[in-house]
């Protein structure tokens, strides 16, 4: 199987050089081609800043972060630019859809960016829009969907451009129970019949349920990891048992 993502001695650390509080102590994980992971913690753990830096939001203080072997600590902007709009998709719990494009010019607009040909982004945004069952809503802006539709969107354009890697996080933080289903049973889908690999943060059980594995990240450090062993509602016991055991404040 293809390593897509390689995290190696990572440490992020904030504040002045005399007073520094070290958030990541020394991450070391590698992702592959096709893996569906959930990163979840105690509020504070460090899940959003891990994502930022593995996403190329935001620089680790030490470590490697090599995406398809190329080290994206080491890149100039320029570079780490194309790297976002050619092997990464962005998923956040605000949607972060334009609010005057229709969904439609949403969902294309990393293609659009691309310079690709109309037509084929036509065809490429109804295929995508479908697998997210959005087809029926392609011409409305944003304010005439609900926050499932939206964040479902906001999904069908993170993978319009077949990214690598798709980064989640609190996907469903804003979303109602049956939205959270719906937006993480698209999820599943893409990875299990697209390519696409998904880094997920979340706070919640039910959907890290969804995910093939879970790391539970605690004081800097990846604790622990559970591998679904095929049934969703059993994963999700163990889930929750190993939030309990940790004395986390998850539900
Ligand atoms: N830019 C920053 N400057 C200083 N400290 C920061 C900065 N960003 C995050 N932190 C600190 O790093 C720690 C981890 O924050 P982070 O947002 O990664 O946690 P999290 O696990 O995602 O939490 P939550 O579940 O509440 O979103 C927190 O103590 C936070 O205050």
């Amino acid at each position: 199987m293809k390593k897509v993502l390689e995290i190696k001695n990572l440490v992020k650390s904030y504040g002045r050089k005399d007073y520094q509080t070290k958030v990541l102590k020394n991450i070391n994980l590698d992702i592959y081609e096709n893996d569906f992971i959930a990163i979840m913690g105690s509020s504070g753990a460090g899940k959003s800043t891990l994502l930022n830096m593995l996403s190329t939001l935001d620089k680790p203080t030490y470590g490697q972060i090599m995406i398809d072997g190329e080290d994206i600590t080491k890149v100039n902007n320029k570079r780490l630019s194309k790297i976002r709009q050619e092997k990464i998709g962005f998923i956040f719990q605000d949607y972060n859809l334009l609010d005057n494009m229709t969904l439609q010019d949403n969902i294309a607009l990393p293609l659009s960016l691309n310079g690709k040909k109309s037509s084929k982004i036509i065809e490429r945004t109804k295929q995508i829009a479908s697998l997210f069952g959005l087809n029926e809503h392609l011409n409305k802006y944003p304010y005439q969907l609900s926050g499932g539709q939206k964040q479902r969107g906001a999904s069908a354009r993170a993978l319009i451009t077949n990214p690598q890697i798709i980064f989640a996080d609190e996907p469903t933080g804003a979303l109602d129970s049956k939205s959270s289903k719906d937006l993480l049973e698209s999820l599943k889908y893409a990875n299990e019949h697209g390519k696409a690999t998904i880094l997920m943060v979340t706070h919640d059980a039910y959907s890290a349920s969804y995910a093939k594995q879970v790391y539970m990240l605690s004081d800097g450090e990846i604790k622990c990891r559970l591998n679904h062993s095929g049934n969703r509602q059993k994963f999700y016991d163990e889930i929750l048992s190993l939030l309990s055991s940790m004395g986390s404040d998850q539900e």
